[in-house]
């Protein structure tokens, strides 16, 4: 029995390190390199969240772009934003209990931007809004959470996919968009794109 939906029209390549979205793609059957973004994130300015997101996104495809030598490349940022504060990944165990204690019984939105580039084109670029919703943490829960090893690359210190998995109450909005590439916008645009088709 074949697992695979969509075969590849060109070649496509993650400009990512982040194994949530190599994993993400790869689940889909998808054929693809990865060359990891080296960019130095720039710290907000006054830009809105989405437009934060999108600036990462765009740098860090510009990087990548400039390399490869044939094909597109895909790459993204995901951030999570509470009351118009973005909160990035935890510098240290402070920060990531501050976010914690943020989002704990309250509504947050995660933004992820993705821009598909190829050379110096951008061919898409989009980002995507999920609503997450925490049940209040105590503590002593904040506490146990921090000492696995689980949020520290992670945007707002938690991973939706992991152990927080019975933090978040209910989403309104694309699961995928939180673990780092909203599949439903990301897949769409790669098959607009001739990027890929589906199997016959
Ligand atoms: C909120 C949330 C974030 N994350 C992750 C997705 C991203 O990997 C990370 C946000 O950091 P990013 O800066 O978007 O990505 P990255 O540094 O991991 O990888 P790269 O820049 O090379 O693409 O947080 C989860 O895995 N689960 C979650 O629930």
């Amino acid at each position: 029995m074949r697992r695979r939906i969509f075969r590849n029209l060109k070649p496509l390549t993650l400009a990512s390190q982040s194994p949530r979205r190599k994993e993400l793609l790869a689940n889909l059957g998808l054929v693809f390199s990865v060359e990891p973004a080296k960019i130095n994130e720039p710290p907000p300015e006054s830009e809105t969240p989405k437009h934060y997101a999108l600036k990462l996104a765009r740098l860090k495809a510009n990087e990548v772009a400039s390399q490869v030598k044939e094909g597109v490349v895909l790459a993204a940022d995901t951030i999570v934003v509470y009351q118009d504060e973005i909160l990035g990944k935890p510098q240290n165990e402070e920060d990531a209990f501050r976010m914690l204690e943020l989002l704990s019984g309250n509504k947050h939105e995660v933004f992820t931007a993705y821009i598909i580039q190829e050379k110096s084109a951008i061919l898409a670029e989009n980002v995507v809004k999920t609503e997450v919703f925490f049940k209040k943490l105590t503590q002593e829960e904040i506490k146990a959470y921090l000492a696995t090893d689980e949020p520290w690359d992670k945007a707002g210190a938690y991973a939706i996919q992991g152990l927080a998995s019975y933090m978040v109450k209910c989403i309104n909005g694309s699961v995928t968009n939180v673990i780092g590439l909203p599949l439903t916008e990301v897949i769409e645009d790669l098959l607009r794109l001739k990027v890929i088709t589906y199997e016959k």
